[in-house]
């Protein structure tokens, strides 16, 4: 992790992140050596004004000691803003890191399987993310500008007053950081938990809230407002419980440490004053001594968060790393070739494919059937016959278990995958929109199209009358997952959006399910003059809608049990047949 870490902080391809990354650490040693000498200046002061009874001319010592004053006052506020200038310096360096590394990730979990996708909660993933770059941020914040130079302060002060005041001096204030570090990690360590179970009652309550909302509708058919509050309190509450122990061990620890270090700073004093009194030091030392200790204090006031969050931060890297470590399991071979489809060549074929979701549940049993070029067929069965598995396989979403899919006569698991999933527009059957205006989601079919050409694909997908009657027209927002759009419209955005990617093969899985009559038979005409030229597959539940297609597939028991034309299928009085008289009569 930490030479993961180091690629971002000290990258090699990158002068300006290591010339700010010396700069800063310039600016800290500055920061570090001002604050040492602050209590030096003081004790000048202290000492000038001390020997005031003495035969020096009271006016030399007065500007002696004003100078000295002055200058501790310069120290103390460079020393600051050499730190603050630090952090703004180190700020770019990291949140710089911090947008790079969330890119490759979010970019590694696209390039992962669905597979994956389909066993793993969002909102979990994002968070993943953003901890995991948060926490280098973190770590590389505090072990940069907290942890290193508080010990090099420990050393530059423990070195002073053991050289400066004796031993003794060097081994109390020694001794008294081992014991406050030794109090501090242990109590931190018990008390983590405390906020461990906080952060877990807060994801769960996030969750959860999510859940319900994402849910409203379906809330709202079973009148379960009420319920899904209660199961929404009962997280909260064990939320307020973690965070007032949360609350009140930091109090067990804050007096603890504070009690720790002021007995150590009141036996130093004692010894001063001793020292003091057999003529070994001045009053002005007293102070030196205090304000050096004093100084030391305050990065420790937060070493128990700092080890605690370094902790975590360690944790929800590890977390983030393994991500980035989980492999897709559909690959393409290294430097492999472009599909290459001509208008001529986009024939399918299916060479003895089995898959299975899991095991002993086959979907496909040694599937093998071929689709000619430019010919518009369709596929119907029952629900659970994998209609909808074919285009996943065919896009490449799994992997069959064993044999072989070819596009144009090429292997699709030898092609690059961005030029083969370029060669199919799929209108999937539950059409998912982005929180985003119609445009935008139109146009994501092809973000290289103009205008014209988006409202052209909405026209083709009997939308662009519907759009042009909303008072904001293509800038209208469709809400969260399209949700202020009626099933139909959103359906047809999903077909004006595949119409636009202008793909030689094109892919309706059940397309039409959610249209009306009027609507449907429009849309039909539509994917008459889409699918013209070039091959087609159409899946379909209503067998009305794929009467008219060159070929109709009949999926049974993971095979293909029956194939021809609308009319043929009919006359051998199988599956087809009794699936027509079913919904005929429905009808
Ligand atoms: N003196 C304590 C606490 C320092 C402190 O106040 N930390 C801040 C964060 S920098 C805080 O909010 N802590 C809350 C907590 O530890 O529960 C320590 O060494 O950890």
């Amino acid at each position: 992790m930490i030479r993961a870490m180091m690629a971002y902080i000290w990258p090699k391809d990158d002068a300006l992140v290591r010339k700010r990354v010396a700069i800063s650490l310039g600016l800290l040693a500055g920061s570090k050596v001002l604050t040492v000498c602050v209590p030096f200046l003081f004790k000048g002061a202290v000492d000038t004004m001390g020997s005031l009874t003495m035969d020096t001319p009271a006016d030399t010592i007065l500007t002696t000691a004003t100078a000295m004053l002055i200058g501790y006052g310069i120290a103390r506020a460079s020393a600051a803003g050499f730190n603050e200038l630090r952090n703004a310096v180190f700020a770019k360096v990291a949140h710089h890191s911090i947008r790079k590394i969330a890119t490759n990730v979010f970019l590694h979990l696209h390039n992962l399987d669905l597979a994956f996708h389909l066993n793993k909660q969002t909102g979990a993933l994002s968070k993943t993310i953003d901890r995991g770059s948060r926490g280098i941020n973190f770590v590389l914040t505090a072990m940069v500008f907290n942890i290193v130079p508080t010990i090099f302060e420990l050393a530059l002060v423990s070195s002073i007053l053991g050289i400066k005041c004796g031993l003794a001096f060097a081994g109390v204030s020694m001794g008294c950081v081992g014991v406050y570090a030794a109090y501090t990690l242990s109590v931190t360590q018990w008390r983590t938990k405390f906020r461990v179970y906080m952060n877990q009652a807060e994801n769960e309550a996030g969750n959860k809230a999510v859940d319900s909302l994402i849910n409203y509708e379906t809330v709202k058919y079973f009148n379960n407002e009420k319920f899904e509050a209660a199961r929404y309190d009962q997280v909260l509450k064990k939320y307020e419980s973690a965070s007032l122990k949360t609350s009140s061990s930091l109090a067990v620890l804050n007096f603890g440490q504070n009690a720790i270090f002021s007995t150590a700073l009141s036996v130093i004093m004692v010894l001063a004053a001793n020292e003091i009194a057999k003529g070994n030091m001045t009053v002005g030392d007293l102070v030196m001594v205090n304000g050096l200790l004093f100084q030391l204090s305050i990065p420790l006031g937060f070493l128990g968060s700092v080890y605690r969050e370094v902790r975590q931060a360690l944790l929800d890297m590890q977390a983030m790393f393994t991500l980035m470590n989980v492999d897709s399991r559909v690959n393409a071979p290294v430097n492999a070739p472009p599909l290459l489809l001509g208008p001529d060549n986009a024939s399918i074929e299916f060479k003895n494919v089995n898959f299975e979701y899991e095991p002993g549940k086959p979907i496909f049993k040694d599937l093998s059937f071929v689709i000619p070029a430019g010919k518009n067929i369709a596929f119907v069965g029952g629900s659970g016959s994998g209609k909808s598995s074919m285009v996943r396989l065919l896009f490449r979403f799994f992997e069959p278990n064993s044999g072989k899919i070819l596009i144009g006569g090429q292997d699709i698991s030898e092609v690059d995958i961005d030029s083969l999933r370029k060669s199919i527009a799929v209108v999937p059957q539950d059409s998912v929109l982005f929180h985003d205006t119609i445009k935008h989601n139109i146009h994501y079919g092809n973000l290289s199209k103009s205008q014209e050409d988006v409202e052209n694909a909405a026209r083709m997908a009997d939308l662009h009358d519907n759009i042009m009657g909303w008072p904001k027209k293509y800038q209208t927002q469709v809400g969260e997952r399209g949700l202020k759009l009626s099933g139909g419209e959103k359906q047809r955005v999903a077909i004006a959006r595949a119409i636009l990617k202008n793909s030689p093969i094109l892919i309706f899985d059940e397309a039409t399910s959610s249209l009306d009559s009027i609507t449907e038979h429009n849309i039909l005409q539509a994917l008459a003059r889409a699918t013209k030229g070039r091959t087609s597959i159409c899946i379909a539940h209503r067998l009305s809608t794929v009467m008219d297609a060159d070929e109709i597939l009949v999926l049974e028991n993971g095979q293909v049990g029956e194939r021809g034309t609308h009319a043929e299928l009919l006359k051998k009085n199988g599956l087809y047949a009794r699936l027509w008289e079913t919904q005929t009569q429905q009808f």
